[in-house]
């Protein structure tokens, strides 16, 4: 599925006026798609009442349409219209005409939330530009508080729930949570990221008319399991462990021990052929009595568990022999860390396929233009504080523009960019752009992403591209984590229980 920004809806708008396909047709079209759907649920729930919340701008238009149609076809139509008083399009006030039953008061509007079937909220779609207050916010507040009492009343989102930010996923704190949004032309990304995921319910995506040559440019799209499968790397009967790649990972200090361990058999659990773990030296035992099956390339230590200076010399040397590097998880932040880091990246050899996870992220955003540096694509794997400290920004400054912001720095690093979070965006330097469109408590615990980090890893030494690997790792890291969900709960599930998840929804992904 295509994903688009309300600024790019807009040029689209506008090329199709140029075409000749007006405003007032694109929302006919979008009213009878909303009509459609909502008479589709009201068949399920054997209801006939319709509830119309319509605001004063193109969004409310849609939700009149649709009021009119429904009517047309005997359904009783109810609409909540606050803007009574304003004067509107022929379109619009036709509809307003042919609607029947319409008032503008919230007494009212307590009176039909009572019995409603189902409300079709059109207050406000990509306009959306100030917070919610008033008349609007009371029926937000007063329909979302009937729904808890009454929750077979179903609620149809217009294009997106009222309040949401149709680019950035935020919302106000009356947005209306929808059971199903119907997204108009072209889903809006902010619907699949940050709040858009727990607000906007089932989403699909209603044709409207919009000429198929004009949506050519939309470079984002939603992972999902048709792309999953087309990316995964294609195994051989007659492979060796040759074939499916050897990958280096250089993580792991005297504090994080486990990083190594879960990086390590993340990538060998996606079927990486070869993996070798650099980490200091009097780690080595501990981590080869979890995974055996390894390879280890113990590094001289300055003290106990910290790699010292020449450790990064040693690295280099055995590098050429390998396709992968994974370089970060569990190194710390000292000052051998750092040195390791930036000798090691400041001297890879060409064509090595590389991932910059965790302390390696931090210790680059240490250093001042870092990017001009290292010129090479490479996998980033942020998370939010992570991508915070790379970008110079707050926390709240990329929650409030994940999209953005990813597609902003990836470009200006030059690198393929994952942001992690709710609704992960991973973006290249290109601006090519996936987003997952998932949620999950299970992921908000340490290590999960060492295990990230190691699945990309893995997939890079099969043969995936930077781009291709970091999207489908997402995917399969989230899978993994959406099986324990449903297996165990939301709750104490270990980075470690994702490991053995993983070639189980591979080969689910395979037989779907
Ligand atoms: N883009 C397309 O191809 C089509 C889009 N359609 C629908 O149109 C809306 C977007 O319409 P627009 O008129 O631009 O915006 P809204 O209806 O969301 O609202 C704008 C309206 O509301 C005022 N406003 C903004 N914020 C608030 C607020 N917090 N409280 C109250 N009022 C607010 C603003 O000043 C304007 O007056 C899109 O989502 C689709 O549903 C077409 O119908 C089909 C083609
Ligand atoms: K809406």
């Amino acid at each position: 599925m295509e994903i688009i920004s309300s600024v790019q809806m807009r040029q689209i708008e506008d090329a199709c006026l140029k075409q000749g396909i007006s405003t007032e047709t694109l929302m006919e079209n979008a009213g009878r798609a909303v009509a459609v759907f909502a008479r589709h649920l009201l068949e399920e729930q054997n209801g006939c009442r319709v509830l119309i919340l319509a605001g004063a701008g193109n969004n409310g238009g849609d939700g009149l349409v649709a009021g009119r149609y429904l009517r047309s076809w005997g359904e009783k139509v109810s609409i909540f219209v606050p803007f009574i008083d304003t004067p509107k399009g022929t379109t619009v006030q036709g509809c307003l005409e042919a609607s029947g039953d319409i008032f503008a008061g919230l007494a009212e509007l307590e009176e039909h939330l009572a019995d409603a079937d189902l409300v079709i909220d059109a207050l406000l779609g990509t306009g959306v530009n100030r917070p919610l207050e008033g008349i609007y916010k009371e029926a937000l507040q007063m329909t979302a508080n009937v729904r808890n009492t009454r929750p077979e009343m179903q609620v149809l989102a217009v294009d997106l729930p009222s309040g949401l930010n149709a680019d950035t996923g935020q919302a106000d704190d009356a947005c209306l949570k929808a059971d199903f949004t119907l997204s108009l032309g072209i889903a809006k990304q902010g619907l699949f990221t940050h709040r858009g995921l727990e607000l906007s319910g089932a989403v699909s995506v209603a044709d409207i008319g919009i000429p198929p040559e004009l949506t050519t440019d939309i470079q984002a799209v939603l992972i999902e399991k048709d792309w999953a499968k087309s990316v995964l790397p294609v195994r051989s009967p007659h492979a060796n462990k040759g074939s499916f790649g050897r990958v280096m990972i250089v993580a792991g200090s005297d504090r994080y021990i486990g990083a190594a361990i879960l990086a390590g058999s993340a990538a060998m659990r996606v079927g990486a052929g070869l993996v070798t773990l650099a980490l200091p030296k009097s780690l080595t035992g501990a981590v080869a009595s979890r995974i055996p099956e390894a390879t280890y390339l113990p590094l001289p230590e300055v003290s106990s568990g910290t790699a010292d200076n020449s450790a990064a010399r040693l690295v280099l040397s055995e590098l050429g022999k390998y396709d992968v590097l994974l370089i970060g998880p569990g190194l710390g932040q000292t000052g051998y860390s750092a040195r390791l880091v930036t000798e090691v990246l400041s001297n890879l050899p060409v064509g090595l396929k590389v991932i910059i996870d965790a302390d390696a992220l931090n210790i680059l955003s240490a250093i001042p233009d870092w990017w001009l540096e290292y010129k090479f694509d490479a996998v980033l794997t942020p998370h939010l504080g992570e991508m915070a400290r790379l970008a110079k920004a707050t926390t709240e400054a990329v929650q409030s523009d994940r999209f953005g912001l990813c597609q902003k720095f990836a470009c200006k690093w030059g690198k393929t960019l994952i942001l992690k979070g709710a609704g992960t965006i991973v973006t290249s330097p290109q601006g090519e752009t996936l987003c997952n469109p998932a949620a999950n408590p299970v992921l908000a615990s340490a290590g999960t992403g060492d295990v990230l980090a190691g699945i990309i890893g893995g997939l890079l030494g099969q043969g995936v591209s930077l781009f291709e690997a970091a999207g489908l790792g997402v995917y399969l890291h989230s899978l993994a984590a959406e099986a324990l969900r449903s297996e165990i709960g939301d709750a104490g599930v270990l980075a470690s229980d994702l490991l053995l998840k993983l070639p189980v929804v591979i080969k689910g992904l395979k037989q779907d």
